[in-house]
């Protein structure tokens, strides 16, 4: 058996112990493993595979970024390239991609991405690629994935810059606005913010409005709290609003952006305090994987080649309900998963008196 990993989309904590434990677990297997470099970048270069051992994936559990490197432009649906007048369209090299596993006799891909790396992979499916997924991304927004790697890293980095954000917040009587990561979801918003006694959390799947915000911070300053700290998600939007954007490159996702600073204005401008905004941006991508993200990286990795050696191909492994479970690839094709309103989570946060803009 010779299979093939690649990691694709944004980078995550765990990517690389996911690699790791799918590496040594095929190792075991007797069977020959190869890196894809770039997400799927090496496939068109005279080295589209490059072999991995043990040596390879030796002690790279703790550490961040992935030893393959990742890519969320270069979808082989959708491949940029730039034409004779300099101008940058998009192609389909996806038949080139499948060639190239055939002639290199790759048997089965395991897959490690975000929900735009598994629309790929069902894609890829349907052309007769066998393909294995490992659910990553800091976003949590796979659909009927209880968690995914990189996301528990994420919320507790977003948690302790939140800390101390307040304490300055606290001591110079501010409204603080800051930004956390998770496209469409609001996941990280709501996890960090309820984790950090936020006073005020913004999430995509509750648009807000300013009044509410307001009333909020009046009703702090009469109980003698003279600070707010607001967490906003990247997707976040107010009533009737639009999503905040930094614009768009040719074959990548649109760039989310810059409703922290909205926020921020629109407060200060609206009650007379000083505001500040913070973009946490990709800090919360960055470095060594909590241990819970270790864990659950290594268990999806090595979960993966199970599901290969049964040829139990096009399946994602994923977590539900605390078990290691399958789901087919193709059934969350376009879907994302968002944050369920009636969850206890959202209520918990109702509850214990923080605002949700609504
Ligand atoms: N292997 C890959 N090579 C090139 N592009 C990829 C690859 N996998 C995914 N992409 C592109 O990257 C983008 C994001 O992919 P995905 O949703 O899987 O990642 P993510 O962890 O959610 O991170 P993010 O969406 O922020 O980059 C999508 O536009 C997708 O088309
Ligand atoms: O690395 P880039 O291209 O700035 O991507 C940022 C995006 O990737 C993520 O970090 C992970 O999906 C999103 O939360 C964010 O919108
Ligand atoms: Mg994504």
């Amino acid at each position: 058996m010779r299979i093939a990993i690649n990691t694709g989309g944004g980078d995550a904590p765990g990517l690389n112990a996911a690699i790791r434990a799918a590496t040594l677990a095929a190792l075991k297997r007797g069977w020959e493993v190869f890196g894809i470099k770039n997400g799927y970048g090496s496939i068109y270069t005279d080295e589209p595979f490059i072999k991995l051992d043990a040596e390879a994936v030796h002690g790279i559990t703790l550490q961040g970024g992935t030893i393959l490197g990742t890519a969320n432009r270069g979808n082989p649906f959708d491949m940029p390239y730039q034409k004779d007048d300099g101008s940058w369209d998009t192609r389909d090299v996806s038949d080139q991609l499948i060639e190239t596993f055939r002639e290199h006799e790759i048997d089965a891909l395991v897959a490690i991405g975000g929900d735009g790396s598994m629309s790929i992979a069902s894609r890829l499916i349907k052309k007769g690629l066998n393909v294995v997924g490992v659910p990553k991304t800091i976003d949590n927004d796979i659909f009927n994935c209880d968690v995914s790697l990189g996301f528990d890293t994420a919320i507790d980095i977003a948690t302790g810059a939140l800390d101390r954000i307040t304490t300055t917040a606290a001591s110079h009587h501010r409204i603080m606005a800051v930004e956390v990561m998770g496209r469409y979801a609001g996941w990280i918003a709501l996890y960090a913010g309820i984790a950090s006694s936020a006073d005020v959390v913004l999430i995509p799947e509750i648009p807000f409005s300013y009044d509410t915000i307001v009333e909020k911070i009046e009703e702090r300053e009469e109980s003698g709290q003279q600070y707010t700290m607001i967490v906003v998600a990247e997707g976040a939007k107010k009533k009737d609003g639009e999503l905040v954007t930094k614009g768009k490159t040719v074959g990548q996702q649109v760039q989310l952006g810059g409703i922290a600073k909205q926020v921020a204005d629109e407060l200060s401008e609206r009650t007379g305090k000083e505001s500040r905004s913070v973009v946490l941006g990709h800090l919360q991508r960055g470095g060594s994987p909590s241990t819970y993200d270790r864990l659950i990286s290594l268990r999806y990795g090595a979960a993966a080649i199970r599901c290969v050696q049964q040829r139990d191909y096009n399946k994602l492994v994923v977590l539900q309900d605390n078990e290691l479970t399958r789901i087919p690839i193709t059934s969350i094709e376009g879907k994302m998963k968002s944050v369920p309103l009636d969850s206890d989570t959202v209520q918990t946060a109702r509850d214990i008196g923080i605002c949700l803009g609504d």
